[in-house]
C-alpha cells in the first residue's frame, strides 16, 4: 500500500497548494503527457524520420549535448534528414551539401524567429530584442554597417588597442592564465568600447558587472527557461533578473548622455544622433553586445589557445604583425621607446584587412575547428523539401555547422588545426561557412576580424607564451584540448585542461 499513501500524499498536498502552484503542476503534467505521447505518432511518407524514443528526453540532450545528440540523430536513423519535437514545436535537422545550400537560401527560413525559440542565447525584452518588427530589426543591421564604415572602424583602431593596453598591463610579467577566462574578458571589454557608450567603457567596474549579468543570462538558459519561459522556474528568475540589470545600465547611460549634451564620438552618439527611438537604441547595444561579444571572445580565446601549441603558426603570425610595423611605424633609433599599442594603432584599416594572409588563415580555421554554432531556422512558408523530405510551414529548421566543417572528406583530420589547409580545391558546395552565408551572412564580420587581429597581434608582440596544463608542463599540438562542440556558448574544454603559461617581452606596451 505504499503507492497508495504516497498517492494520497501528493493529493492532498495539491489540493493544499495554492491556486499558482496547482496551475503549474497541472499544466507541466498536461505537457508531460503531450510529449510522452507524440512520438507515438506515425511519419508521413514524404516527412523526415523521427528520432525514437520518448520526446522528453530529447530536450535536455538538445540543449546541454547537442553536438553529441545531432550526431547521434543522424547515426541512430541512418538518414541525411530527421525530426524530434521540442514542446509542441517539430524541428527538423538537415545535413550535407545539397541541403546546406537549400537550409541558406530558403526564401520562407527567417533566422530571428528560429533563434527566438530555440536559441534562448540573448536576453529577450519585448520589443527590444525579440518580438521586433522587420522594420525596426533593419534599423539595428543598418546601424551595425555604420559602425563598421572605414571612418569608425578606422578610429576604434586606437580605442581597442588602448583598452587591451590598459588591461594586459595589469598582469604580472610571468605567470598562467584561463585564455577561456582571460582573453574572453579582454575582448569583452573591446565589444563594449565598439558597439555601446565611452562611459561604459571606461569604467572597468561597470564593465565586469555587465559581463557578469550576461554570463548569469548564460547560466539562466536552461531548456526551461527557453522553451516554457511564462514557468517561474529559479533559471527563469534568474535570467529576468539578469535581463534587467543589463537593460538599467544601458539606459542609465543613454539618460546620462541625453541629459548632459555632451556629445561623444562613440557608438552611442551615432545612435542617438540618428534619430532611433529609445527601444531600438537599447535593442541594438542589449543584443549585439552578447552576440558580438561571445562569438569574438570565444574565438579569440581559441586562436590563443591554438597558437599557444603551434609554434610554427605562432611565429609566423608573430612575423607578420612585425612585418606591418616596420612598414608603417619603424621605431625612432633615436628613442625606441614608442609603445607597442600606440605603434599598432599607426597600421591602417586598409593593411590589418588587406595584408595579414596569416591572421587571416589562422581566424578561418579556428572558426572551423571551434565554432560550434548549430543555425536555425523557422520556415514561415510555403512548405518546401530538403533531401526529398517536407519541412512544413511553421517548423523549425537547424543545421549544424559541424556538418561541413568536420566532415573528415573535407577537412582530412578534421580536428587538426592547420591555417595552411588547402583552400581552394575543395569540390564541396559551400565548403565553408564561419560567416554564414546569403542573405544570414554575419553583419559583425569586419568589426570581429578587426577586433580579432588587434587583440591577437597586441598580445603575440607583448608576451611570449606556450601552453601548460595545470602540473606546468608544456602541451604540444598534438596534446591540445580538442574544442567541445556540446558548450554552445564558449566551446570551451574542461575547466583547467589547459593554461596558457606567459611571459613578457621587451617591448612596452
Ligand atoms: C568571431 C566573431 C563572429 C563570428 C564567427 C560570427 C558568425 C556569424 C554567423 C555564422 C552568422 C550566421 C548565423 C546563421 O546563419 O545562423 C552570424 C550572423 C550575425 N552576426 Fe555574427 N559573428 C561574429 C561576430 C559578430 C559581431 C561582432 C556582431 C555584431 C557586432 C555580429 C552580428 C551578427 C548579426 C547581426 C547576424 C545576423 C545576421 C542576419 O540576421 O541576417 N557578429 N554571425
Amino acid at each position: 500500500m505504499p503507492y497508495v499513501a504516497g498517492l494520497h500524499a501528493a493529493a492532498s498536498a495539491f489540493l493544499s497548494a495554492g491556486f499558482a502552484a496547482q496551475f503549474t503542476i497541472a499544466l507541466v503534467i498536461c505537457l508531460v503527457i503531450l510529449l510522452a505521447t507524440s512520438s507515438l505518432q506515425e511519419d508521413a511518407d514524404d516527412a523526415p524520420t523521427s528520432l525514437p524514443g520518448l520526446a522528453l528526453l530529447h530536450i535536455f540532450p538538445f540543449f546541454r549535448r547537442r553536438h553529441q545528440f545531432l550526431n547521434w540523430g543522424f547515426s541512430v536513423t541512418g538518414q541525411n534528414a530527421f525530426q524530434f519535437q521540442l514542446m509542441s514545436n517539430t524541428v527538423i535537422v538537415v545535413s550535407g551539401a545539397s541541403a546546406r545550400r537549400a537550409f541558406f537560401y530558403a526564401k520562407g527560413f527567417d533566422l530571428t524567429e528560429g533563434f527566438k525559440i530555440l536559441s534562448g542565447a540573448i536576453p529577450m525584452v519585448r520589443g527590444v530584442t525579440s518580438g521586433l518588427q522587420t522594420k525596426r530589426i533593419s534599423t539595428i543591421h543598418k546601424r551595425l554597417t555604420a559602425v563598421q564604415k572605414n571612418a569608425s572602424l578606422s578610429e576604434l583602431i586606437p580605442a581597442i588597442l588602448e583598452d587591451s593596453r590598459r588591461i594586459l598591463e595589469s598582469y604580472s610579467t610571468s605567470g598562467t592564465f584561463d585564455p577561456f577566462e582571460k582573453v574572453y574578458e579582454l575582448l569583452f571589454q573591446t565589444t563594449v568600447r565598439s558597439l555601446s557608450s565611452s562611459e561604459i567603457a571606461d569604467d572597468a567596474a561597470l564593465v565586469l558587472r555587465l559581463k557578469k549579468l550576461y554570463d548569469r543570462l548564460d547560466a539562466g538558459t536552461t531548456p526551461a527557461s527557453v522553451l516554457a519561459p511564462w514557468l517561474p522556474t529559479p533559471a527563469m528568475i534568474k535570467k529576468l533578473w539578469a535581463t534587467k540589470g543589463i537593460y538599467d545600465i544601458i539606459v542609465r547611460a543613454i539618460d546620462a548622455r541625453e541629459r548632459s549634451g555632451v556629445p561623444q564620438n562613440d557608438t552611442l552618439q551615432m545612435l542617438i544622433d540618428s534619430g532611433d527611438d529609445r527601444l531600438t537604441v537599447v535593442g541594438f547595444i542589449m543584443g549585439l553586445l552578447i552576440a558580438g561579444a561571445r562569438a569574438t571572445g570565444t574565438t579569440a580565446s581559441w586562436m590563443i589557445t591554438f597558437l599557444g601549441g603551434h609554434a610554427e603558426w605562432r611565429y609566423k603570425a608573430k612575423a607578420e604583425v612585425a612585418a606591418l610595423l616596420a612598414a608603417h611605424s619603424p621605431l625612432d633609433p633615436a628613442t625606441k621607446s614608442t609603445s607597442l599599442s600606440a605603434r599598432l594603432a599607426e597600421i591602417p584599416l586598409e593593411s590589418w584587412e588587406a595584408e595579414t594572409p596569416v591572421l587571416d588563415a589562422i581566424i578561418r580555421e579556428t572558426l572551423r575547428v571551434a565554432q560550434p554554432h548549430t543555425a536555425m531556422r523557422r520556415n514561415l512558408g510555403p512548405d518546401t523539401y530538403i533531401n526529398e523530405k517536407l519541412i512544413p510551414t511553421g517548423a523549425y529548421v537547424v543545421y549544424p555547422f559541424s556538418d561541413v566543417h568536420l566532415d573528415p572528406e573535407i577537412y582530412p583530420d578534421p580536428w587538426r588545426f592547420d591555417p595552411g589547409r588547402e583552400t581552394s580545391k575543395f569540390p564541396v558546395d559551400l565548403a565553408y561557412v564561419g560567416w554564414g552565408v546569403g542573405k544570414t551572412t554575419c553583419l559583425g564580420t569586419r568589426l570581429a576580424k578587426v577586433e580579432l587581429k588587434l587583440t591577437t597581434a597586441l598580445f603575440l608582440l607583448a608576451f611570449d607564451h606556450t601552453l601548460v596544463d595545470t602540473a606546468g608542463a608544456v602541451l604540444d599540438a598534438a596534446a591540445l584540448p580538442r574544442p567541445n562542440w556540446d558548450d554552445i556558448f564558449m566551446c570551451r574544454p574542461a575547466p583547467a585542461t589547459c593554461l596558457v603559461a606567459y611571459r613578457r617581452t621587451a617591448l612596452a606596451l
